[in-house]
């Protein structure tokens, strides 16, 4: 890794041409752990099945609700069990979700200022989460963050989810902006996958979930601490923000 301060060619020159933004929600904006780990107790209560920990759940965040159900119903029943129960567990779930999103949630520190820079410096913003779109908006809407994103797409609004480059190539052409010239930034290696294969730029936050592994294991172009400073760095790359990357 390099310091950003230090002589920079790749990533440097790429931030110059970067108009769009992609934006995560789960674990980059929002921490949603204690939703997430309050809808899945709910559900298992109904089945009378062993409660989840915030520790747990944290491990299985970032890939989408039927990820995050098949897991959590893995760890407590057989195999045939688990599909035999998941198509009414994961209903159950939804509903939950629908009643608890929102209640137990936190905005991580400099997201608003750096969105707001962001919009400041002329870059277009999308958020592309794997959670389902009704949620991702509810979820913005309460922080007064929607208005900032021209496009929301949530883990149902294309056919395939992160780390499938789909949903950032959508995001992309909605955004009018080509990939090359768009950044994506996220708090998991789901995101950093669906980045790269789409062609984008990607920075990687250090405080979301990750799939409980290290950060330091996402192939991603750089660290930033914030949204804050993602935004002084795509606005500004040689102002020597505190971006680390990863070349
Ligand atoms: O797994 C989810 O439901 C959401 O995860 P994401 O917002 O980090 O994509
Ligand atoms: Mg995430």
């Amino acid at each position: 890794m390099s310091r950003l301060d230090e002589p920079l060619a790749g990533i440097g020159a790429a931030a110059h041409r970067l108009r769009a933004a992609v934006v995560d929600l789960d674990g980059t904006m929002v921490d949603t752990v204690d939703d997430f780990t309050a809808t899945l107790n709910g559900m298992l209560a109904e089945l009378g099945a062993r409660p989840v920990s915030r520790e747990e759940v944290s491990g299985y965040i970032g890939k989408g609700s039927e990820h995050l159900v098949r897991t959590v119903l893995a760890a407590r029943f057989s195999a045939e069990e688990t599909e035999a129960r998941f198509a009414a567990a994961l209903d159950r779930y939804q509903a939950h979700y629908a009643e608890v999103n929102g209640r137990h949630t936190r905005l991580y520190p400099d997201v608003e200022p750096g969105l707001a820079a962001l919009a400041q410096a002329g870059v277009k913003l999308a958020c592309v989460t794997n959670k389902p779109h009704r949620f991702a908006v509810a979820l913005l809407e309460k922080y007064g963050l929607a208005r900032y994103f021209s496009v929301i797409l949530g883990g149902d609004s294309v056919a395939r989810k992160k780390p499938d480059p789909l949903p950032m190539l959508t995001a992309c052409n909605a955004l009018g902006v080509p990939p090359a010239e768009a950044v994506a930034i996220g708090d998991s290696e789901n995101d950093a996958l669906a980045g790269r294969a789409a062609g984008m730029t990607t920075l990687t936050v250090p405080y979301g979930y990750n799939h409980g592994k290290a950060i330091q294991t996402i192939n991603s172009d750089g660290i930033v601490p914030t949204l804050l400073e993602a935004a002084r760095f795509i606005a500004n790359p040689s102002s020597g923000s505190g971006a680390t990357l990863n070349r």
